[in-house]
């Protein structure tokens, strides 16, 4: 599959070695292009166009590889979009902007590492191809460019994706801080609080009068070895074991 084949040279290149390929396309004149260079040739029976928004479209057909030269600004929800498809790709070529392909990659301790790169690599193998330099196309765009390989880890980790992501969100806030003081913020205890009371009465567990959600939190932090961590140089086993932690106690993010 391709988003996007547009008159560039790619989508050509793919139909010599591929089986099959289903290209989404938005642009009306780029499919009319598309469909004009493999009318009457062999490629023509291998190609298939599908009008429309790549991100808007409910079932994406199976696939085992995905390439794409991708329009910027759709890169995070492809790439998760990419990520939720089942089953499972093989893998995904895609070139991106090049911070946003060095946020992919960035390992813990780096000034580019954030919640997107957890995300994602808890999610797949993420590996930088090569570089390629703004004044590779013509007319040369404003952003130097990055091909990454994404391989999506098969089977998925076992895990509650909403839960993972309302966690990080509240370490990666403010990355550099300990996550102490990140579960310190207000707004965080108030939304933990009120998680805390509806798993309670769920579970018909009893909340005595004079719980705190803010004492429990930072409890659970200390026990753990959490206190004085900082997002920016934690490890994905790190959040998995915070995560686990926390839910064990019946703290959850979402
Ligand atoms: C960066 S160009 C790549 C063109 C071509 N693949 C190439 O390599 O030369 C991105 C293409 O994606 C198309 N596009 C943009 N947003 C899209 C979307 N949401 N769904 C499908 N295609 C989209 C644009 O019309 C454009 O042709």
């Amino acid at each position: 599959m391709e988003v996007g084949p547009g008159t560039g040279n790619l989508s050509m290149k793919i139909l010599e070695h591929a089986k099959k390929l289903i290209a989404f396309e938005i642009d009306t004149r780029m499919i009319a292009e598309l469909k004009k260079r493999v009318i009457g040739t062999p490629y023509q029976q291998k190609l298939d166009v599908r009008a429309g928004d790549v991100l808007r479209c409910d079932d994406w057909p199976n696939f085992d590889v995905c390439v794409a030269n991708l329009p910027y600004q759709i890169s995070s929800p492809f790439v998760f979009r990419l990520l939720l498809q089942r089953p499972l790709p093989r893998y995904a070529v895609l070139m991106f902007q090049k911070e946003f392909a060095d946020r992919l990659i960035a390992k813990p301790g780096s000034k580019l590492y954030c919640r997107l790169s957890v995300n994602v690599q808890l999610l797949a193998k993420v590996e930088h191809l090569m570089k390629v330099k703004r004044s590779e196309f013509r007319p040369p765009p404003k952003v130097d460019s990055a091909v990454v390989r994404i391989e999506p880890k098969n089977p998925p980790p076992p895990i509650n994706y909403k839960e993972w992501d309302g966690l990080l969100r509240i370490a990666f806030h403010r990355k550099n801080k300990t996550l102490l003081s990140s579960f310190k913020q207000n707004q965080v205890i108030s939304m933990l609080d009120k998680n805390y009371r509806v798993v309670c009465s769920v579970k018909n567990k009893p909340i005595p009068k004079d719980f705190s959600i803010k004492d429990y939190i930072e409890k659970v932090l200390t026990e753990n070895g959490f206190v004085t961590k900082r997002a920016r140089t934690m490890e994905i086993e790190d959040f998995l074991a915070l995560l686990l932690a926390f839910n064990k106690v019946d703290i959850h993010f979402a």
